[in-house]
């Protein structure tokens, strides 16, 4: 199999490659921070080689009573969740405006075969939503409207969309795997967990690779 692992920046990119142990079958490249960035870098990777599948990792904020700082979180579902317009009645996603899907396909068989394998080896592994947003959510308003627009949301990061929809547009496999680092909600940048959500990241990528080979 041909792998390529899209993770956001080189920290995220570095726990996922000591997971791997350098297995051939992975190619882990930096996509960049957001949804635009990581289409396109994701696009000009998959023009350049052919590959299985795409995977969208790295951290991300848990929606609390969902995913705790430290656990896992497998996309059975990656939405972009600001993308459409308000209007007086409400948001509206694209597909509501009909210019498109806010929604790209996931792999739901390996989403589950990888969830199954990641709570045998042991730690928090949770199957859910995750929604990529171009801002951090930064209030518990914001948090409940997300929560209110996407019931199942359970991560939220900033690329997920991004590279699904590159992998969708090539016909390509594609899964989200996210390790948390901070809960969603009201801003507190010194609570944030990264170093443990690497360390999560890391053992997930293992994981992976034992599932995939
Ligand atoms: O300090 C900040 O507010 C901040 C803003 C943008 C990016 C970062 C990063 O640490 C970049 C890495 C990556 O982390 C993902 N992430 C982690 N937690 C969240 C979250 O609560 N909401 C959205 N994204 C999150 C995201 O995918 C970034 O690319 C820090």
């Amino acid at each position: 199999m041909n792998i390529l692992v899209m993770a956001a920046v080189a920290l995220e990119r570095d726990a996922v490659l000591r997971g791997l142990h350098a297995s051939k079958d992975f190619n882990v490249a930096i996509a960049g921070v957001g949804a635009a960035a990581a289409a396109a870098q994701t696009a000009t990777l998959l023009a350049a080689a052919t590959y299985d599948l795409v995977i969208s990792a790295g951290i991300a904020g848990g929606f609390v009573g969902r995913a705790e700082v430290g656990s896992i979180v497998i996309a059975d579902a990656a939405i972009a969740a600001d993308l459409g317009a308000q209007t007086p009645d409400g948001f509206r996603s694209l597909d509501q405006l009909g210019f498109g899907s806010s929604q790209v396909p996931v792999d739901v068989g390996l989403a589950k075969r990888l969830a199954e394998a990641l709570r045998a080896a042991g730690g928090p592994v949770y199957t859910g939503t995750i929604l990529t947003v171009s801002t951090v959510t930064g209030t518990a308003e914001t948090a409940a409207e997300l929560v209110a627009r996407v019931p199942g949301a359970t991560a939220e990061a900033m690329e997920g969309y991004g590279v699904g929809m590159a992998a969708y547009q090539s016909g390509i496999p594609f899964l989200e795997i996210r390790a948390i680092s901070n809960a969603v909600g009201p801003r507190d940048r010194s609570a944030w967990r990264i170093e443990e959500a690497l360390h999560a990241l890391e053992a997930a990528s293992k994981t992976l690779r034992e599932v995939l080979q």
